[in-house]
């Protein structure tokens, strides 16, 4: 089977797709897949950029084989050691026993950590390049996007960045490989979750990596996820740069825990308010079946957040306190909040939202609107009052 997918001459796609795991990071849904990507230059020295996950290794070595034609490998780069690129290394080897690994100090620190490797070793430092005949390769190092070791590897004589994670995203590529060659758009939601999810926390590490690579006469973006960038490499750069700079669209996300739909009718009204304000972008999200990869891809994308929650032995409803730590955990900058909820006796949801609020320094726009057990006619005002006051924040900026 004819598996060669040129990217230029002598530079070759080796990625593989995988629609087996349901969660990435055992984590993050993979409704749609994803790609493991990788890379060959084909010169007087053969290199190999990044590898795959170890339960797709065997479409991966074929695939190698069949662009080597009968050659061997020089060298493996590792841009990134997360495993599911740094899994097939030790097959790799195997395959290739006289093949040099290019890392950094901290790429074979985390070699010996998880593989036990510690020969075969060239160390480069920022900066530094390796000569392929007629290709070219310059390191950038580009620590915390996402790992302290992460770099990009740039090929001077076609103009490729190698950008490891960065620039990656969702999604298996079902017979296009290219930008020009899929439904772009169909990316572009996988690509924000991927960000949202996996990098976003790291947005000053990302602008930092951006500056350093900024300088370079990019043609490809080849990252280790998703589609490769060759037609318009400029639009994953400025989607990459707007997230990581924390900026919104005009938009709020409403979040709820409900048991019994008390809570979910005041996200209702909500919404209605604010779209009588002319909101346009509102996404009502229950906490209990959306899971929180997707809830964190809307907030990345619009300014407004609005938290609702019942009250659950004295504390905010668990799916609903789910999301909230992750959003922590992202480190979230430059949204504003609302909260709303219910209790019955105690009360303890609301505040318990409140606290993480105020612990990670968000804006609220107004105070919280709270009732007993359900809302009455005067709770349905101060619901408007709150959309209001969000509407009204958000057309600031
Ligand atoms: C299992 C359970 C535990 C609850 N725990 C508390 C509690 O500790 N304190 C309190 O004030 N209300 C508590 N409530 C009351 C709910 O917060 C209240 O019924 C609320 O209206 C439920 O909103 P919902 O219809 O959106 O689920 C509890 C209700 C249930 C069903």
């Amino acid at each position: 089977m004819d598996t060669i997918l040129k990217i230029t001459d002598g530079i070759y796609y080796v990625g593989v797709n995988d629609r087996d795991t349901h969660l990435f990071e055992n984590m993050w849904p993979l409704p749609k897949g994803v790609t493991y990507n990788s890379y060959i230059i084909k010169d007087e020295k053969n290199v190999l950029i990044d590898t795959v996950k170890i339960s797709k290794v065997n479409a991966f070595i074929e695939k190698i084989y069949d662009i080597l034609d009968g050659g061997k490998l020089d060298y493996l780069v590792i841009n990134h050691m997360e495993p599911d690129h740094s899994g097939a290394i030790e097959t790799i080897m195997h395959e290739f026993p006289e093949m040099k690994i290019v890392g950094n100090k901290k790429t074979f620190e985390f070699l010996k950590a998880l593989y036990d490797i510690e020969d075969n070793l060239y160390e480069i430092k920022d900066g530094d390049e390796i000569d392929l005949g007629k290709h070219k390769l310059k390191f950038f190092l580009t620590p915390m996007v996402h790992w302290p070791e992460t770099m990009m590897t740039y090929e001077i004589t076609d103009k490729i960045i190698f950008t490891g994670d960065a620039f990656g995203g969702f999604g298996s590529l079902d017979g296009g490989v290219f930008d020009d060659e899929v439904d772009i758009e169909y990316y572009e939601n996988e690509i924000r979750r991927y960000y949202s999810n996996i990098v976003g926390k790291f947005g000053p590490m990302v602008q930092r990596a951006m500056k350093k690579v900024g300088g370079l006469d990019i043609e490809i973006v080849a990252p280790t996820h998703g589609p490769v960038w060759r037609s318009n490499p400029g639009r994953i750069l400025e989607l990459y740069d707007k997230w990581s700079k924390y900026e919104t669209e005009e938009g709020v996300v409403i979040v709820y825990g409900t048991m019994y739909g008390n809570t979910e009718k005041m996200a209702d009204y909500i919404a209605r308010c604010l779209a009588d304000e002319g909101i346009k972008n509102i996404r009502v999200m229950n906490s209990s079946n959306t899971h929180e990869s997707y809830i964190i891809n809307e907030i990345w994308r619009f300014k407004g957040v609005i938290l609702g929650t019942n009250t659950y032995n004295n504390d905010i409803f668990p799916p609903m306190e789910k999301v909230i730590i992750n959003l922590a955990h992202k480190g979230i900058k430059n949204r504003v909040f609302g909260v709303f909820g219910t209790y019955g006796w105690s009360g303890g949801g609301v505040k318990g939202i409140v606290e993480y609020i105020n612990k990670n320094k968000w804006e609220m726009v107004a105070d919280p609107v709270e009732v007993q057990f359900s809302a009455k006619e005067e709770s349905y005002e101060k619901l408007r009052e709150l959309a209001k006051a969000m509407a009204k924040r958000i057309k600031e900026n």
